[in-house]
Formats: C-alpha cells, sequence, structure tokens
C-alpha cells in the first residue's frame, strides 16, 4: 500500500474497498474521503479568513476566545508545536474578558460545519458498520467526546529551529479526526505504518516507523483515527494513526500552512 485507500460516501462500498479500508485502519489508522463540498468551504473563504485572523496584532489574537499563542500547544505536555491554531465550539473558550472572533471568519467556519453535518453520519456507518463491524457505540458521551474544530496555521518565518518539524510525531485523542488542508502536492503530512515497528507510543514510533507522505490532493480530506477509537475497538480493528507535519525545509513548498481539522468528530457540538 503505497497511498491511503480513498473512498467516497455517496456510493455504496464495495467488498474491495472494504478490504482496503480495514487494512489501512490496521496499518496507518487512516484513510482518505472524497469531499469536494468541505474543500470548497475552506478554498472559498475560509483559508483567506484564517490567514487576515493571524495577522492581526497579538494582543487582539490572545484576547479572542479559543486562540492558542505560537508554540503554546504542546505535545505529550512537553514539546511545543510551532503553530499558532484557533479552536471553535469548545467548551469554556468563551471566557470572560475575552472577544468572540471576527465575525466572518466566524461565519465561515460555520458553513464548513453545516457541510461536514450531512456527512458525519454517513461517514460513521460506513465506517463503524460496513467496515469495522463494530456494534459499540461511539457517540453518546457528549461529556468526554463533543466535537469541535481547530485552524491550525505554521509559518516558515517563525520556525525556531532550522529544519524542524511544524508538527512532532502524535495520535489525536477522540474517535475520529477530518483533516482539511489546502491543496498541495508535499505541505509535510506523513502518518506512521504502524507495522514497520513494535513500538506502541507517538516518540517510538516517530524515531522507528517508515512514515508514507500523504498529499494534499484536490476534492479530497483524511481521516484519522485517534486513541479513543482505538481503546473502543482494540488494535486489531483501528490503530490511532500517528502523524506529523514535516517542516519546510528542502521537503516541501509552502511558506504558510493553514489546516483546518474537525476534532472528536463524533457527536454535535454543544449548543453555542
Ligand atoms: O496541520 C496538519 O496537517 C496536522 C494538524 C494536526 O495533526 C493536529 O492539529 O492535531
Ligand atoms: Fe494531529
Amino acid at each position: 500500500m503505497d497511498s491511503l485507500p480513498i473512498i467516497d460516501l455517496s456510493i455504496k462500498q464495495n467488498p474491495a474497498t472494504i478490504s482496503r479500508l480495514r487494512q489501512a485502519l490496521r496499518k496507518y489508522g487512516a484513510f482518505r474521503l472524497w469531499a469536494p463540498e468541505l474543500k470548497q468551504a475552506v478554498a472559498g473563504g475560509l483559508s483567506r479568513d484564517a490567514r487576515n485572523f493571524f495577522q492581526l496584532p497579538n494582543g487582539i489574537k490572545q484576547r479572542t476566545w479559543g486562540y492558542a499563542g505560537f508554540g503554546t500547544e504542546l505535545i505529550r505536555g512537553t514539546t511545543p508545536i510551532p503553530k499558532e491554531g484557533i479552536n471553535f465550539f469548545r467548551k469554556n473558550d468563551q471566557r470572560d474578558g475575552h472577544i468572540a472572533p471576527p465575525a466572518e471568519f466566524f461565519g465561515s467556519v460555520k458553513a464548513l460545519h453545516d457541510i461536514w453535518k450531512h456527512s458525519r453520519d454517513q461517514l460513521f456507518s460506513t465506517v463503524f458498520c460496513d467496515v469495522l463491524e463494530s456494534e459499540i457505540p461511539l457517540t453518546g458521551t457528549p461529556v468526554l467526546d463533543y466535537e469541535s474544530m481547530g485552524i491550525q496555521y505554521y509559518n516558515s518565518q517563525r520556525m525556531i529551529v532550522e529544519g524542524g518539524d511544524y508538527s512532532p510525531p502524535h495520535m489525536d485523542g477522540g474517535t475520529l479526526t477530518i483533516l482539511i488542508r489546502e491543496d498541495d502536492a508535499d505541505d509535510g503530512l506523513e502518518v506512521a505504518d504502524l507495522e514497520s515497528t513494535e513500538e506502541l507510543g507517538s516518540d517510538g514510533v516517530g524515531r522507528e516507523a517508515s512514515f508514507l507522505r500523504v498529499p494534499a490532493a484536490p476534492n479530497e480530506v483524511v481521516v484519522l483515527a485517534g486513541t479513543r477509537l482505538q481503546r473502543l475497538l482494540g488494535r486489531t480493528k483501528a490503530r490511532a494513526c500517528v502523524h506529523r507535519v514535516v517542516g519546510p525545509g528542502q521537503k516541501h513548498s509552502a511558506e504558510d500552512r493553514v489546516s483546518v481539522g474537525i476534532f472528536r468528530a463524533c457527536v454535535p457540538p454543544p449548543p453555542a
């Protein structure tokens, strides 16, 4: 397998596709999803609004709900990630004395979320019933598991360590992450071949595994399995994807990079 298999939710999956998906969930914990409408929503406004937001003065960003400043997010509690981000629909983000994100930006995020809502049930029934043949309910624990959206902004001008990576190898929590990126044949995203190492933790896997590049191809997004899915179903069915974003160095093109994650894609966010 030298690329991740892809599914189109608008058609019934044939047995060959199902078997490729099962294999990919064990080997990489990831697959691709045909989703022109999600890509269109990002290209048609959200990425522009995100770039405008991240250009705002620090003082304003710091006071905005859900904002995480450059290098403040940590991997495994220790390693700072050289990116900025803003999260939407997360509990407890609407702190006193803070301000809402610009209305236009919020509108674009909301529009993307409304589009995603239409595919969510179909994705879950395909993955859990047809592919994983699971009867374990994966929704319905909203205290642990609620959906949020995060926009990541990586700026190569701000890389502290030359040749460093944008994001170290890590696993996401939750069941599934939907990752939407701007089209780019090599934007640095890579997923580990989990069958190429005995290591289980993301740091060990990151050191030892071979990694597969995942191009950000037109009309498609990537679905990553998270630690919660692995816990619920067991490693024999699905592994949590270990992924990283290799820094700009010589390896890929982008000077800055915007990505959108739908995290813990599982249950609807709590009402605003
Ligand atoms: O920016 C990306 O492509 C990956 C982001 C990511 O892995 C994360 O935010 O958890
Ligand atoms: Fe991640």
